[in-house]
């Protein structure tokens, strides 16, 4: 196909989105807040029902809801609550729960059941909740007996999940005391952590970080004292890591891509993609809230980047590099393994099927570029690797994706903007 040259207004982001929506309902009791731009997505129906099976009270106007408060003392205290397959919802709500008093069943679906909370959960068990585990211990289903949260220290591994301590913090200021939460290891994906203590502020709340290395000057532990949170008007930036795969198409047909309402000094991590499209030799204009890719003639390979930071592109990275003039290696993503799918392996069976090479190693990739024999492709009910093989799809024909729908977790009408913005989109009986 030819060059894609648009521009697009990419949904509210889903990590702002769920978060918003808990921290509203955490805001004092009867206090209503606004939350404008949310994105309608699995994810966030989710939340939204989660939110109110348990007594809050929110209505939806378009991409804006108003939220009353319950200052973390939930109207339904013997709830059965259904979080989908978002990870953010199975992380994030549990530890808001336990804020409170009652008895939760929590259920997700079987994809999130398989993701680890166990951490999470030994964490709010030290702060004195009960969880008694319905299946696999660590595991979803489960029941939280919450009683509040005593102020006490605990710690939690950074290596799995970067949700774990988002969730304990936004809980963190209604316990009854002051709340120190450590870190284990590194963290993935930190600037996460700082999407949620921004938001937190906004909300009225503070959240102080521990240094206890001089040397390194890394944050290693998180103090929260008891404070309210306040209802507020609050408007949500688009999804950047949505706007990957635009940016990401731009890059892959020598397109122009203006991603109209995402300013790239956004604190989302996966803007950082715009750093590997650069590196490839894309173009990137920043403007006042938008963002610009023009594509290279030829993508450049023939380097190795740490997604660490912003390892929901990895698959994004992953699908630009089969055109690249030369392989590329993405490291440190070990932690995408327990993601939606194990990422690194379907990203293998994929290109595998598409007659690519790619290495795998424990905690990443190297994809070898070549011709593409298209094929039909699995997606693992993940919705990353859809768009990302999508991505392939734009440019080599008769690319076919099975269960293509696994996309609504986070953008719903991904194949119409999709069509929009020109690439041949058919949709299959089966
Ligand atoms: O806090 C968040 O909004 C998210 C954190 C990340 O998860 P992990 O830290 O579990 O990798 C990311 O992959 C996910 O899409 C959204
Ligand atoms: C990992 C993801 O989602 P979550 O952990 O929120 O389910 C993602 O959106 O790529």
């Amino acid at each position: 196909m030819g060059s894609i040259d648009t521009n697009v207004e990419i949904s509210g982001s889903k990590s702002l989105t769920n978060r918003a929506l808990i921290l509203a309902a955490l805001a004092e009791a009867s206090s209503v807040s606004e939350v404008r731009g949310i994105l309608h997505c699995d994810d966030s129906h989710w939340c939204i029902s989660a939110l109110r099976t348990l007594g809050t009270h929110i209505d939806i106007e378009g991409t804006t809801v108003k939220v009353h408060g319950c200052g973390g003392s939930w109207p339904v205290t013997n709830a059965e609550v259904y979080t989908g397959s978002s990870g953010t919802l199975s992380r994030f709500l549990p530890p808001a729960l336990a804020t409170g008093e009652g008895k939760f069943t929590l259920q997700a679906s079987e994809q999130m059941s398989r993701r680890p909370v166990g951490p999470l959960l030994d964490a709010l068990s030290t702060l004195g909740a009960r969880v008694e585990f319905l299946q696999e211990p660590g595991y979803y289903p489960f029941v939280l007996h919450a009683q509040g949260l005593e102020g006490l220290e605990v710690e939690v591994p950074g290596n799995v999940s970067s949700q774990y301590l988002s969730g304990l913090l936004m809980a963190a200021p209604l316990a009854k005391g002051p709340v120190t939460v450590k870190l284990q290891g590194s963290l993935v994906q930190p600037a996460y952590i700082d999407l949620t203590i921004r938001l937190m502020h906004d909300f009225g709340v503070s959240v102080e970080s521990v240094t206890t290395d001089e040397n390194t000057e890394e944050t290693s532990a998180f103090l929260v004292t008891p404070q309210a949170y306040t209802a507020r008007t609050v408007t949500l930036e688009a999804d950047a890591s949505t706007a990957g795969y635009f940016f990401a198409a731009a890059a892959l047909t020598k397109g122009r891509v203006r991603v109209t309402n995402l300013d790239s000094r956004t604190v989302q991590p996966d803007i950082k993609l715009l750093e590997v499209l650069e590196r490839m030799g894309a173009k990137v204009l920043r403007g006042e809230g938008w963002t610009e890719i023009q594509g290279p003639d030829k993508l450049r390979g023939g380097f190795s980047v740490s997604l660490h930071e912003f390892s929901d592109q990895a698959l994004t990275v992953g699908a630009l590099a089969v055109f690249a003039d030369a392989p590329v290696t993405v490291t440190d993503v070990a932690h995408i393994r327990k993601h939606e799918s194990d990422r690194i392996a379907a990203l293998h069976e994929c290109l595998t099927r598409l007659d690519i090479r790619m290495d795998e190693t424990l905690d990443g990739f190297t994809v070898y570029p070549g011709p593409v024999n298209p094929a039909r492709l699995p997606t693992f009910d993940d919705h990353r690797v859809a768009m990302s093989m999508s991505l392939i799809g734009a440019v080599v024909p008769g690319i076919e994706l099975l269960n293509p729908g696994c996309v609504s977790k986070t953008c719903p009408d991904f194949f119409e903007r999709w069509a929009a913005i020109g690439v041949g989109v058919e949709m299959l009986d089966s």
